[in-house]
């Protein structure tokens, strides 16, 4: 039996140790690369902002380098700002480096079956390997009819009601800043969503105003408030908080909302589908191959609602923010808009609207594509990456579960890469296939890394090229987009799109989430069909386009009851 002094002093003894302990919570090991100073159990934490974090992240990457780290409580961060880092470690390590962060969230509100969020499992080879034949280049082919009708409408619609494009008007911000859950009618969100649910469900939506679309965006605003930095305590980092009783703690239940939003708008998308399939009226979309060939592929149902799922988010926001931002950095740039309308009326003219194949003629426009990927980035930081196993980069070591984050906009925003890069200037890309400055080694450099890295590449690469193309295309050619006019001052009302303050919330989503895009806050312009001919043209075309959307378009079909609003 131990005396009352060796007690004593056991007891000591274990309370250093677990104060010592505690006190390296947080601290950067030095095995690691450098990063800002870490306090104790906190680590960086009270350094993240919570918004705009990829501008925090760049200033820290010029400080401490291409390749740095944060500490997060015990956990551990890497950040790349650089090119040759993202070859490096995400793309040629990618057998090592393609897994996701763990999230309570992704688990309970995605059921672990999301591609975008879940580990880099058995289950995600599946997905993917069933996604490779119908998105990659040539599958991706068959898609395009519906594509270039799709886009037909987005002119059509922006010649008929210009106004209701963009303008999020005070009262609806205000609307849905007090509930939470609104949604806001724009064309290019209904392009992006009927795009994305034609080629995934095979059913489109010509309308924004339907049940269907504003189940998907309730589940696409539920999980942004959920992922919604800030929005739980870090049940990540402190597993042991999900023992608390799900009547104390609110994110669970929230998670479990979302779960049935999520269920609810995948279950009823798969379920248009296989109706299609029975009743033999196929016309080509993904899920149907899918369907078809479900046990062939090891898949169950609830597997295939999901994978359906994550494409329907990938395809919406991504699209419509990228034309958002085209059409402010026309305005905002209009030296721009008038160099590549003078390239649209040398190629293409005023006899008929562009074609797919003409993206080849159209240098100019190709450089503006690239560079709009460059100047405002729609996924800022990408999703992160995080290691398989343990690993080591330029002699650091880097433990299994770290976190890897490409910081796409601290690497397209670098001055000794981009020449004047807050400057929205297409020529650069004809200057240099990558748009660096002269002298610069772009021997590690590829334009795509806005689309990912390594084996968690975005699948949809090829399908959203085509939309990106054919409708910076179709916009050049068609319309002309200057500031709105002030209606009391007869004045132009200016766009400041290098006021990086405006930028920070997926406005069209949710007013409240931070960081998940790249987006611009609601806007007002005037946006006028260049000529009659041209706008004879686009109804010429729209009327043409019916053939393509006849196959896509079927009754609206009942939504199961879902709590709308999380209490
Ligand atoms: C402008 C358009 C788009 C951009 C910029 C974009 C960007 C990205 C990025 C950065 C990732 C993360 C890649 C990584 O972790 O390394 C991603 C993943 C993903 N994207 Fe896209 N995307 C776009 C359009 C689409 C479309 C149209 C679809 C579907 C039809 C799609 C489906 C997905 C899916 C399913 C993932 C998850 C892949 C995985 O984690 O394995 N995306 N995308």
């Amino acid at each position: 039996m131990l005396t009352f002094s060796a007690s004593v002093a056991f007891f000591a003894v274990l309370l250093t140790w677990i104060i010592w302990k505690l006190a390296r919570i947080g601290q950067r090991e030095s095995t690691l690369p450098p990063g800002p100073p870490t306090v104790a159990l906190l680590g960086n934490v009270h350094l993240l902002p919570t918004q705009s974090i990829w501008m925090k992240l760049t200033e820290w990457a010029r400080e401490y380098g291409d390749f740095y780290s944060l500490k997060l409580g015990s956990d551990t961060a890497i950040v790349l700002t650089s090119m040759k880092a993202v070859k490096e470690l995400l793309d040629q390590q990618s057998g090592l480096t393609s897994d996701r962060p763990k999230s309570y969230f992704a688990e309970t509100t995605f059921e672990g079956l999301h591609a975008a969020t879940m580990s880099y499992n058995n289950t995600l080879r599946l997905f993917r390997k069933t996604m490779q034949p119908m998105l990659n280049s040539s599958g991706a082919i068959q898609h395009q009819p519906i594509q270039i009708a799709e886009a037909t409408q987005l002119m059509h619609d922006l010649l008929h009601s210009p106004n209701m494009s963009l303008l999020l008007d005070l009262f609806m911000e205000i609307l849905i800043s007090l509930t939470n859950h609104q949604r806001v009618y724009t064309h290019l969100e209904r392009y992006s969503t009927s795009v994305t649910t034609s080629i995934v469900f095979g059913k489109r939506f010509p309308e924004y105003d339907c049940a269907e679309v504003e189940g998907i965006f309730q589940s696409l605003n539920a999980t942004a408030r959920i992922f919604e930095p800030g929005a739980h305590p870090p049940v990540d980092q402190l597993p042991i908080l999900n023992y608390i009783p799900d009547r104390w703690a609110k994110w669970k239940r929230m998670a479990k909302w979302g779960n049935r939003l999520v269920r609810r708008i995948y279950f009823h998308l798969l379920s248009v589908a296989e109706d299609r399939v029975r009743d033999g009226k196929e016309n080509g979309s993904f899920l149907e191959g899918v369907i078809k060939r479900r046990e062939e592929y090891g898949l169950t149902r609830r597997e295939v609602a999901f994978l359906g799922g994550v494409l329907l988010e990938g395809g919406v926001h991504t699209t419509s923010l990228f034309l958002q931002w085209m059409i402010l950095s026309l305005i905002a740039f209009p030296e721009v808009q008038k160099k590549a309308q003078e390239e649209m009326d040398r190629v293409i003219g005023q006899e008929r609207a562009p074609r797919l194949e003409d993206f080849a003629d159209l240098p100019y426009c190709r450089a503006l594509v690239n560079e709009l990927h460059r100047f405002r980035p729609v996924a800022p930081i990408s999703i992160p990456h995080a290691m398989l196993d343990d690993g080591t980069y330029r002699n650091c070591f880097l433990l299994k579960g770290t976190t890897l984050f490409m910081n796409a906009w601290g690497i397209y925003h670098d001055p000794d890469v981009y020449e004047n890069p807050e400057i929205f200037n297409p020529d650069r890309y004809l200057q240099n296939e990558f748009g660096a400055k002269p002298g610069v080694d772009v021997s590690d450099f590829r334009n795509n890394i806005i689309f990912g890295s390594g084996r968690r590449i975005c699948p949809g690469i090829h399908v959203a090229n085509t939309s990106l193309a054919l409708n910076a295309m179709n916009l050049l050619w068609a319309f002309h987009f200057s500031p709105a006019i002030d209606s009391n001052t007869g004045k132009p009302v200016p766009v400041n799109i290098l006021d990086l303050k405006n930028v920070s919330a997926v406005s069209f989503v949710n007013p409240n989430s931070k960081d998940l895009f790249l987006a611009p806050k609601s806007f007002s312009c005037s946006i006028k069909p260049r000529s009659v001919a041209h706008a004879a043209i686009i109804e010429e075309e729209f009327l043409a386009a019916r053939t393509a959307f006849e196959k896509f378009e079927s009754a609206p079909k009942e939504l199961e009851r879902v709590d709308e609003v999380f209490v």
